[in-house]
């Protein structure tokens, strides 16, 4: 079952199918679920991956500069803690029991893929409004949303991977798609009103796209890291 995200995004999903598809359901996803996955790609995206989170995190910095209200401030704020205090948690974690501490992971170079998936967002919102770093910011957050609660459901507990997947099917993670995800669709309310009837609508669903293909190429680049 697809979770409730709010409506904007089930829009936006539902607009860039395929690329969403070719992300959610991409070979290093299965490989995670199967336990196929070599260590070596889990680790190279795992580094780069906590390399993402340090610019998606500015990224998300950058929504409470351009929120509108209080509300948008804490739900934003919130996402960067998220982020930066428990999400990476994970990637801290597994990283030392590989011998790799967390000065090597923020020092890390960054592969070419991920370089140009945060930039995109940071220009996204550093060019246009708040709804323009929402429609690139969404695949990220709820597309792991979706990938976790899948895996988690699909007796995933057996892969040497389980702790990724639980990191994103716990109730913590999915209550930040969901406050997202709402917050996402007041943020359209309030500033274009019916997002199907909106001028700007193509845009956003552009931006919600790119962000969504440039997650495709993310998982590549671990996987090429093999
Ligand atoms: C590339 C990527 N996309 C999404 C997530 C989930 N926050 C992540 N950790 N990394």
């Amino acid at each position: 079952m697809t979770p409730d995200f709010g409506k904007t995004f089930a829009l936006w999903r539902e607009g860039a199918a395929g690329p969403w598809h070719d992300y959610t359901h991409h070979a290093f996803v299965q490989g995670l679920g199967d336990g196929t996955l070599p260590r070596t790609a889990f680790l190279h995206y795992l580094v780069q991956d906590y390399v993402f989170l340090v610019h998606f995190a500015r990224a998300w910095s950058l929504a409470v500069v351009k929120s509108e209200t209080l509300e948008e401030m804490k739900i934003c704020a919130g996402t960067v803690d998220a982020l930066v205090n428990h999400e990476m948690s994970l990637h801290v974690k597994t990283c030392a029991a590989e011998g790799i501490d967390e000065a090597t992971l923020f020092a890390a170079t960054e592969a070419v893929e991920n370089l140009a998936y945060t930039r995109y967002v940071m220009d996204a919102g550093l060019q246009g409004d708040f709804l323009d770093l929402m429609a690139a910011l969404s695949p990220c957050v709820m597309g792991y949303g979706e990938i976790g609660l899948r895996l988690a459901a699909s007796k995933a507990s057996d892969t040497p991977y389980a702790d990724w997947i639980a990191t994103y099917a716990d109730p913590e993670y999915q209550m930040v798609c969901e406050n997202v995800g709402a917050m996402i669709d007041a943020a359209v309310t309030r500033r274009i009103g019916d997002l199907t009837q909106a001028s700007r609508a193509s845009v956003l669903q552009d931006r919600f796209c790119m962000a969504t293909k440039l997650e495709v190429g993310f998982w590549q680049m671990g996987l090429n890291g093999q």
